[in-house]
């Protein structure tokens, strides 16, 4: 369930009176323990027990070692089966928390508490819950639900413009792949900041909610929600590989330039359509150089995808603005040429 806080977080106390957690851990990064969690605890009321359990902020921390630094912690402290883990941060904290509090003693419960337009639209929903393997994204995880999830759009008041910015990555998609409606209006916002992002919010998480509802386990329709995300993640991986990591949602705005690029080269799209996403798009990211990474090197990648069968990779591509089909396979030869257009927008 998604509740939305009201400011004296009253739901959150409510939850916990009616629960009878053990002991209470909040997971947190350096900045959501600077930012955020002062005004938690401003708020909470409850007569447990709570430990902090914090880690470095980045993509760099989702990994087996942060996992395993976080599953001893719990051991040290005692942490049992009617322990409460609060992930309190973007979406590293609610995947990487989500992961360990679903692993540890074969699962506790936990509840996400997203901080990031990322998390609040995206990543806080849905159960899936994981760490990156080598550079690989997400490729060790589970399906597991947070007992409940609470916004505080609040928290964006101190979220970077970069990081407000790559939320909303996700946010066009959730209109490209489902609502054209959502699209045109995250569109009319012409100058990125909170105060604008965060009416369309709410929208944004139904459309994400709904698809969980309807294929949890991600056999069919969820897998539109990983658009953008097939070419995304490789260039991401890439990245994250050299030690030089991009944002989530600034690989995802790359991924859908090209996957749009290719849902054209595919017949799914017009032309005309493809430009339209694509020149949105392009307003608010920058140009991603990816004139290091090779072909071969991204197609490496793109063979080990998830949604990838019988060594075929399958695409979940736009069939117009608002709708998405998946299980889609491309000629090398088209894929090969989304990637061809993409270096070549940075001459235009
Ligand atoms: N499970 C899913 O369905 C799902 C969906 C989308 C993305 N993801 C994953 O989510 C991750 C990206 O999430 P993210 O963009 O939230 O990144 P993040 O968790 O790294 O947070 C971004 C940065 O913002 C800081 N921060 C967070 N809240 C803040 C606040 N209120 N004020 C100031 N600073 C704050 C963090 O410390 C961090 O430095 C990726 O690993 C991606 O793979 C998962
Ligand atoms: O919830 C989903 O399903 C998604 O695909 C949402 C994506 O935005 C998100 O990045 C997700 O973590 C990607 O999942 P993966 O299975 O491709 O790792
Ligand atoms: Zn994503």
């Amino acid at each position: 369930m998604i509740t939305i806080l009201n400011d004296n977080f009253s739901q959150l106390n409510d939850f916990l009176h009616e629960k009878s957690f053990s002991k209470i851990f909040i997971l947190v990064d350096e900045n959501t323990h600077e930012y955020c969690l002062p005004i938690l605890l401003g708020n909470m009321e409850t007569d447990l027990g709570f430990e902090i359990l914090e880690i470095e902020p980045g993509e760099e921390m989702k990994n087996i070692q942060t996992a395993n630094q976080l599953w001893e912690i719990l051991t040290e402290m005692q942490a049992d089966r009617k322990a409460l883990i609060i992930n309190l941060g973007g979406g590293v904290i609610t995947d990487m928390g989500g992961f360990i509090a679903s692993t540890y003693k074969r699962g506790i419960q936990f509840i996400n508490i997203p901080t990031t337009l990322l998390s609040m639209c995206d990543a806080s929903i849905g159960g899936k819950t994981g760490i990156d393997l080598m550079h690989y994204k997400n490729m060790v995880g589970t399906f597991a639900f947070p007992e409940q999830i609470f916004i505080y759009p609040k928290f964006l008041g101190t979220l970077p413009f970069k990081e407000l910015r790559s939320g909303f990555a996700e946010m066009l998609k959730h209109g490209l792949i489902a609502d054209k409606k959502h699209w045109e209006q995250l569109i009319q916002i012409h100058k990125l900041g909170v105060e604008m992002v965060i009416p369309h919010i709410q929208t944004s998480m139904n459309i994400k909610q709904d698809v969980v509802e309807k294929d949890f386990h991600e056999s069919n329709i969820r897998k539109t929600l990983n658009f953008g995300h097939t070419i995304g993640h490789a260039v991401e991986s890439l990245c994250l590989q050299q030690g030089n990591p991009i944002l989530h949602g600034e690989a995802v705005a790359m991924g859908m330039i090209s996957e749009a690029h290719l849902a054209y080269l595919e017949n799914l799209i017009s032309e005309e359509d493809s430009k339209t996403i694509i020149e949105n798009i392009q307003r608010y990211y920058p140009y991603l150089d990816i004139s290091d990474f090779k072909d071969e090197d991204i197609t490496a990648l793109l063979l080990n995808d998830k949604k990838n069968t019988d060594s075929k990779i399958n695409f979940s591509l736009l069939s117009g603005i608002g709708s998405c089909v998946y299980d889609h396979q491309c000629s090398q030869q088209n894929i090969l040429a989304s990637l061809h257009f993409y270096r070549k927008l940075n001459d235009a």
